[in-house]
């Protein structure tokens, strides 16, 4: 039997495997919403300043600063300047009544809030002749420049940005509705297992859910990957090899997924379907010193790159946290890695001896991180109540309480 590979050694041969001639330097253009968890593709520059005029931050009046000396000034009340208005020029000696992201009128310099004026309400805009009492101000206070978030012509957003709600948000204020994507990475994502049903079915004696399905197409598709799936394969090798062979067929020498997901049917087991699936294809079934996650397999199916998961759903989310999740940030830039902290154990915690451990957490507010179940592979409730995996390096296999142990926030 081989010797374990080490965590680092299989995040290595996953970076290896995925790193080939771009697959796919194709670049599309979606609308806006549609882009939510891609990566642009281009460069992209501001097509207009933010803010686009300088406008004010208060609800208050627009003033020229040395129209007011230190003692304050009583000035004449201007026309208002409600927001989404052009207003006139303030004149001398003139206090405009202007409202929060409402431009600035030329001639205006800075805004004293209305809690600031006496009397501190706006008076009636149909009143003529009124006088307010203002504080002495500063060039600039409460006013918001033109440009002052981005210039026009400035990079706003450089290729390789994975775009999420914020900069979605930078491409809606710059009145952009679509983004040129790249092309997003095909992910071929197939479950096994003679055991296993689709959510909806009727569940009979000896059979459960597929969870990691939908655990990992949920995974891969917050990391942007684009996941085709085919239903749950059975035991039979030659049907998972035809379902295989169906979706990795060549078109024009292109194949049409980028890589090969498969969970379950790797370990030592009678009837593991992948492993005899892979049967002459460049595919090593090992061990990796992790738990849980312990058995892989990698390598090329018919020359397409493949990933085999072990089949209990927490293996198979950890599998992709520990490996496939960084070896995408780490050749595309993208997704972002996990927030790494330093949490305190709340309890004392004991680890195999040469095996990584990678348990399940919840990081509390003080810093501390309780567990959340046991090292089964199998707990998806524990799982689902976590916001972060645990690290316990292959080297320790005891933490007193209060030690402090690594972790991921998920
Ligand atoms: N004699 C040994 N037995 C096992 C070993 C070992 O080293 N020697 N390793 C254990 C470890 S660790 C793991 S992990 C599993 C890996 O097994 P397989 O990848 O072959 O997966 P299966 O046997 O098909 O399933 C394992 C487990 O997961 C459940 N499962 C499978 N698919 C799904 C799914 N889509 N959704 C939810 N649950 C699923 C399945 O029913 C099994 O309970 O092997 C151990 N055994
Ligand atoms: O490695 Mo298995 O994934 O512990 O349950």
């Amino acid at each position: 039997m081989s010797l374990p590979r080490s965590v680092a050694a299989h995040r290595d041969a996953v970076v290896e495997l995925l790193s080939g001639p771009a697959a796919n330097t194709a670049t599309e253009q979606f609308p806006l919403l549609e882009a939510l968890g891609k990566v642009l593709a281009v460069d992209l520059h501001a097509p207009l300043s933010l803010p686009p005029f300088a406008n004010s931050q208060m609800d208050g009046f627009a003033v020229n600063s040395a129209d007011i000396p230190d003692d304050g000034a009583k000035l004449r009340v201007a026309a208002p300047v409600p927001a989404g208005a052009a207003p006139e020029p303030l004149k001398p000696g003139f206090a405009a009544p202007i409202m929060t992201g409402a431009m600035i009128p030329e001639g205006a310099d800075a805004v004293v809030p209305i809690e600031r004026a006496l009397p501190s309400t706006f008076p009636n805009p149909e009143a003529e002749d009124v006088d307010v009492l203002l504080p002495a101000t500063t060039p600039g206070t409460y006013v918001r420049h033109i440009g002052s978030d981005i210039g026009e012509g400035d990079l706003a957003l450089p290729a390789g940005t994975f775009l999420g709600p914020a900069q979605l948000g930078l491409l809606a204020a710059l009145g952009l509705t679509s983004a040129e994507v790249r092309k997003p990475m095909r992910v071929l994502l197939v479950t096994t297992g003679d055991e296993v049903l689709e959510p909806g079915q009727s569940l009979t004696p000896g059979k459960i859910y597929d969870s990691n399905g939908t655990l990992l197409e949920a995974s891969m598709r917050q990391s942007g990957l684009d996941v085709v799936r085919t239903g749950i394969s059975d035991d039979d090798p030659a049907r998972l090899r035809a379902v295989l062979n169906r979706h990795v067929a060549s078109e024009d020498g292109q194949h049409r997924v980028d890589l090969i997901v498969t969970t379950g049917g790797v370990s030592k087991g009678a009837y593991e379907v992948v492993r005899q699936a892979m049967a002459g294809q460049h595919v090593d079934f090992l061990p990796v010193a992790m738990q849980p996650g312990g058995p892989q397999g990698i390598g090329r199916f018919e020359g397409v790159p493949f990933l085999g998961f072990p089949g209990n759903p927490v293996s198979c989310l950890v599998s992709y946290e520990m490996f496939l999740r960084p070896a995408l940030s780490q050749i595309h830039g993208v997704p972002a890695p996990r927030p790494v902290q330093r949490a305190r154990l709340v309890e004392p915690l004991h680890s195999p001896e040469g095996k990584h451990q990678v348990r399940r957490g919840t990081v509390l507010p003080d810093g501390s991180v309780r567990m959340e179940g046991g090292a089964g592979s199998h707990l998806v409730h524990a799982l689902a109540r976590s916001n972060a995996l645990v690290h316990i390096p292959s080297d320790v296999t005891e933490l007193a309480e209060g030690s402090e142990v690594e972790v991921w926030m998920l």
